[in-house]
């Protein structure tokens, strides 16, 4: 089956700094793929390409075998593609529901007269994907602004689920969460996943890594040097490949 997503030697300097040294990777719709690497090995580079903030100096991606050429992240968004950063980009003075819908409004007319925004629907279709992906949040009566980061976190998770995006890359996801939160967050990473997205997942824990991943790709000085099966590696194994032991091994 054709990938959802390829990038094809991608490569961006800054200035001097060689970000991305010609990365290739794939992603297929319904899986789950992990991106490791020590601080600054190029992830965030990596994803804001997709994410449409950045355009490679040279190199290509295509979202379902078709050139994506993205001048903004808006645009991305148009495409399908959603990202979840660490500090979401929800509306904090909306509620739940408004967030979820927000610039995608379900519009009414009354008597064939003026469109107002549906608001039953709006809040019946939040309670309902609030349910599914178990997020214990009242959907109408907080403003988003009061909410636990793990509960902000689940409604840009339940809005990627309602929109069927296409792609949905996740920068850290657990990073500032609590033990219980974090679990909740590699649930809803599967249900994504479960959902037809395919998932790119930035982290930095292992444990969790190998847990939620389906593959695993590591990046190490702007490059990807490994990628393998999550069933097939270890924490020892990746950390080699991290911190750039498996290079040297191989070279001598
Ligand atoms: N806007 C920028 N201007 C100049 N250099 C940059 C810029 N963004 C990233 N870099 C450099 O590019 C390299 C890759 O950085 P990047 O943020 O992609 O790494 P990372 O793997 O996401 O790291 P971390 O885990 O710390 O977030 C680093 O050397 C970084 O200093």
């Amino acid at each position: 089956m054709l990938p959802i997503l390829e990038i094809v030697d991608l490569r961006k300097n800054f200035g001097p700094v060689e970000a991305l040294r010609g990365v290739s990777l794939t992603l297929h719709t319904g899986e789950v793929l992990a991106i490791v690497g020590d601080n600054g090995a190029g992830k965030s580079t990596l994803i804001k390409h997709v994410s449409g903030v950045y355009k490679g100096d040279s190199g290509e991606i295509r979202l379902a075998g078709e050139v994506l050429n993205l001048v903004s992240p808006r645009e991305a968004r148009e495409r399908g593609i959603e990202t979840v950063y660490q500090d979401l980009a929800l509306a904090d003075d909306l509620s739940v529901g408004a967030n979820i819908f927000l610039g995608r409004e379900p519009v009414r007319r009354f008597a064939r007269l003026l469109p107002f925004i549906d608001d039953r629907k709006i809040r019946a279709e939040t309670a309902g994907l609030l349910a599914r992906i178990k997020a214990h949040i009242p959907p109408q009566s907080r403003n988003v602004a009061r909410l636990s980061g793990g509960q902000r976190q689940a409604v840009a998770i339940a809005r990627a689920i309602y929109w069927k995006a296409k792609i949905v890359i996740l920068d850290e996801p657990t990073a500032a969460l609590a033990v219980m939160e974090r679990e909740n967050v590699i649930r809803n990473t599967r249900e994504l996943a479960r959902n037809g997205a395919g998932v790119i997942y930035i982290g930095h824990n292992l444990v969790e890594i190998l847990k939620v991943a389906d593959r695993i790709a590591v990046m190490y000085r702007g490059a990807v040097v490994h990628v393998t099966k999550s069933e097939e590696t270890s924490q020892d194994k990746l950390i080699k490949y991290m911190t750039g032991f498996s290079e040297t091994e191989q070279a001598a």
